[in-house]
């Protein structure tokens, strides 16, 4: 079947530029369904110029010229089912056994089953070897935690114990210099820099999944760099919520 676009009035512009309206129809056409349809332009003795849409064969490129077929013919291919299956009946009920233990190889020669073998391991190569395949990701260094020190037991305590700064009432918006920060290097409070701000890492060590001895490195010191470094993406203002202990000031 074809469609028949007959121009409503016909001015002298529409004659001029149909060669090139049609050319442009066929581009558009082409990218959008290319085997499917294209355009036709009728000369009929009237001198009418119409557009007849018609189904054609290949697609045309760019420069208007047919190009190749974009796929393979495949109507000549079929899939069979090659799943036994039995039919069993028990009493008057009749039902379908499906065999699904995993296929065998085809008998042969076992040359013929090498060749399968290597072949199939070469395609599943192929497949992994490929171009922006995922790469093994790099060995973590999370130290297994001792029985009472997993991140959830540290969600437990933060709630149980709030002041695990050390505070005592003080504020925890007080602004505390590196100098300050530098005096805390005591067992009992290990301060650390993070983000600008300054935290009592002591009650953490224990918790803390990459190690006490990483976490060690922190102490006394600005840490934002070695924080990002290893683990950027966790929230450590969450997680040391309860033990900021003040704001780093920066003019000291
Ligand atoms: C000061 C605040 C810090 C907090 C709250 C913190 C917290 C954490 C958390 C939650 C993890 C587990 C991450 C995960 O499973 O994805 C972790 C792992 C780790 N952290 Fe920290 N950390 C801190 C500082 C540091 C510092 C300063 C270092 C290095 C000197 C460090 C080294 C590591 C390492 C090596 C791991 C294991 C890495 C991995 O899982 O791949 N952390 N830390």
């Amino acid at each position: 079947m074809s469609t028949r676009l007959v121009p409503k009035k016909k001015t002298s512009h529409t004659k001029i530029c149909s060669e090139n309206l049609a050319l442009l129809i066929r581009k558009q056409c082409s990218s959008l369904q290319p085997d499917l349809i294209s355009l036709k332009m009728e000369n009929n003795n009237n001198n009418d110029n119409d557009f007849t849409f018609c189904q054609v064969g290949p697609p045309i490129n760019q420069n208007g010229f047919a190009t190749e077929k974009p796929m393979p013919d495949i109507s000549s291919i079929t899939i069979k089912d090659t799943v036994p299956v039995k039919q069993e009946k028990i009493g008057s009920l009749s039902f379908n056994v499906i065999d699904t233990t995993p296929m065998k190889l085809p008998i042969g020669p076992p040359e013929a089953a090498a060749v399968a073998a290597a072949a199939a391991e070469s395609s599943v190569k192929g497949l992994t070897m490929q171009k922006g395949a995922p790469k093994k990701p790099a060995a973590r260094a999370k130290v297994p935690f001792e029985k009472g020190y997993s991140q959830m037991d540290w969600l437990k305590l933060t709630r149980t114990h709030p002041d695990l700064a050390g505070l005592k009432g003080q504020s925890s918006r007080r602004l505390i210099s590196m100098s300050e920060v530098k005096q805390h290097i005591s067992e009992a409070s290990m301060w650390t820099v993070l983000k600008g701000r300054v935290y009592n890492i002591s009650p953490y060590m224990k918790f803390h999944p990459g190690g006490a001895d990483m976490l060690m490195k922190a102490v006394g010191k600005d840490c934002t760099s070695l924080f990002n470094k290893y683990h950027a993406w966790v929230n450590a203002e969450f997680l040391l919520e309860k033990c900021l202990v003040g704001i780093l000031d920066e003019n000291h």
